[in-house]
């Protein structure tokens, strides 16, 4: 039931349905993030089926109780062998159709060459070109394919040198997040195998030139810790952390030093000439060109920011910023024009659920903690950052704690349900009640990547005590609870068997739950379609929720899942 690859980009205003009509309270749809249906015969690391869950074992009980795929090409990216993610996730839901994302169009342009046929690419070659200076190439290197894909880092490399750029050097930021947790130096090894071919048959001069862990410089996301940027900035730019004479070398002393520390918190590094006691060997000067070369926005736009805004930039301080020519792999948020120059073409969502209500005067309340609060906003309406109609359609966001995370699974679910709980009675004692509520718990993701089981057990737990008082809300409020989640993560906590057994910290290939309560029905819940529907993605929650506030299915939406 997934959409073909050309969705429908411009969709006709909302039109009532013939019979539905919306419930007296709004209609509340759960993103439980990184929640999936895990497989029967993996359950000893499934942290939601060992999690005790007496909600969501009930919703999954109603009629309406089924699954939804949640990754690869039914969430628009290049294979079923790619994972789900929340961007590709919270769009599909917020879209209601699968677009061709960020990890799929860059493929193309790579393997096509048609981004070196672009002005940007040109633009920032003649840069080098002319001032004699480096081009650096900034991102997170492994193949996870959600942020970015080495692949991608390579070809452009290998394109640089044909083109006649003598000096290329690359900071690398360590992954360890949609990848396993110690796996970079695969991916420095392979990196260092192409400089040194290049080197070796162009006679250039290519460099990795700095790196670090992607959850502890460079890669914040929401404005949560500009501190991470900054450290990025002074390793990257300014060349200022701890010297080695290699990548590998710092990789290999880093694990060595902290057996516990895995490559998303990998310290900041820098390559170093002389052995690594040296200067540095690749700092940002004036006249060199930058590609940042992360094609998803969320934890791209600080940094850019940081290369491209004058001096009202708040972020940190940066000390001296060098005139770079600088470009993203996309254009990471096009409201804000950000960054003004990129490589690809993002995708073009127009028409999100958001917008279509927004249209039709219906109110809306976006809401979830710092770490998911842009999925539920910017994501969930096709990476934009504004609100449509800022009268009708609310965000808030719950400030995230940010250390400790596996020390504190419940994260602020609580605080969040009782916010959205607030809003929900106080709008409709204003008299503008809301229509419809879109929540992201984040605890299934964000304790989920931290590999460590008995945490994301309990932070399943944690979102379903939740769950249970939405159950009880929508029930005093004659509301509608649709409940599912943007992937699978806490679904498997390990990968292999045996010996052969590690710790997983990325998302999973998983479905993910869909089960709606409906307290107007007397069996508690709406039946869905047929046999088909266990082929249904997470596109087909948009018109589903749609319908269940009375308007008609969207023309060009992936169709509603209720039965007629
Ligand atoms: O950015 C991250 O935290 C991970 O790469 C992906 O997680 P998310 O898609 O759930 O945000
Ligand atoms: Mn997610
Ligand atoms: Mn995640």
């Amino acid at each position: 039931m997934a959409m073909s690859d050309s969705p429908a980009t411009s969709i006709a205003p909302l039109r009532p349905h013939a019979e539905r009509k919306a419930p007296d309270g709004p209609v509340v749809c759960v993103v439980m993030d990184g929640v999936g249906i895990g497989k029967p015969d993996a359950v000893d690391g499934d942290a939601v089926a060992l999690a005790r869950t007496p909600t969501l074992d009930w919703l999954r009980g109603l009629p309406s109780g089924t699954s939804l795929r949640a990754h690869g090409t039914a969430v628009g990216m290049p294979s079923d062998k790619d994972m789900g993610n929340s961007e590709v996730g919270h769009n599909a839901l917020g879209a209601g159709r699968v677009f061709d994302q960020g990890a799929a169009l860059v493929e193309r342009a790579v393997n096509s060459g048609s981004l070196y046929a672009g002005e940007v690419w040109r633009w920032l070659l003649d840069g080098v070109r002319e001032s004699g200076e480096a081009l650096h190439f900034m991102g997170l290197l492994s193949d996870g394919n959600i942020h970015s894909h080495i692949d991608h880092l390579l070809a452009m490399l290998r394109q640089a040198a044909s083109e006649g750029v003598k000096q290329a050097r690359v900071h690398v930021l360590t992954d360890g997040r949609d990848v396993p947790g110690r796996s970079t130096l695969e991916y420095i090894d392979r990196l260092e195998a192409t400089l040194a071919e290049l080197n070796a048959e162009a006679g250039v001069d290519y460099r990795i030139a700095s790196g670090g862990g992607r959850m502890l410089i460079t890669m914040d996301r929401y404005e949560a810790e500009w501190a991470m940027v900054e450290r990025g900035w002074k390793t990257h730019v300014r060349g200022e952390a701890r010297k080695f004479a290699s990548a590998r070398q710092a990789v290999e002393t880093l694990y060595a030093e902290d057996e516990n520390v895995d490559d998303q918190y990998l310290p900041a590094f820098v390559v170093a000439d002389e052995g690594g006691v040296g200067d540095p060997v690749g700092p940002i000067r004036d006249g060199a060109s930058v590609v940042f070369f992360n094609f998803r926005g969320d934890r791209a736009l600080e940094i850019t920011r940081a290369f491209e805004e004058g001096e009202g930039f708040a972020g940190f301080e940066r000390g001296p910023v060098p005139k770079v020519r600088y470009a993203g792999m996309m254009q990471y948020d096009g409201d804000l024009a950000l960054p003004t120059r990129f490589l690809v073409d993002p995708p073009a969502i127009a028409s999100s659920m958001g917008e279509l209500l927004a249209a039709a005067g219906k109110r809306q309340l976006a809401i979830a903690e710092t770490h998911k609060y842009g999925h539920v906003t910017y994501f969930w309406n096709g990476n934009r950052s504004e609100p449509f109609a800022p009268e009708l359609e609310r965000y808030v966001e719950i400030p995230s704690q940010l250390v400790g995370l596996d020390e504190r699974p419940w994260m602020r679910a609580a605080e969040v349900t009782d916010r959205l709980i607030t809003e929900v009675d106080a709008a409709a004692r204003a008299g503008a009640p809301l229509d419809f509520v879109r929540i992201n718990y984040a605890n299934g993701d964000m304790i989920g990547h931290t590999g460590a089981l008995g945490p994301t057990i309990m932070a399943v737990e944690a979102v379903d005590l939740c769950l249970g008082r939405l159950v009880a809300a929508t029930r005093r409020v004659g509301g509608v609870l649709v409940v599912t989640a943007d992937h699978g993560n806490a679904d498997q906590m390990f990968d292999g068997a045996g010996d052969a057994r590690r710790v997983r910290t990325s998302h999973t290939l998983n479905p993910v739950p869909l089960a709606i309560f409906d307290p107007r029905e007397s069996t508690g819940g709406p039946v869905l379609t047929g046999p088909g529907s266990a082929e249904a993605g997470l596109a087909n929650v948009a018109s589903t929720c749609l319908e269940l506030l009375g308007f008609a299915a969207p023309e060009g939406y992936a169709p509603s899942l209720l039965r007629r």
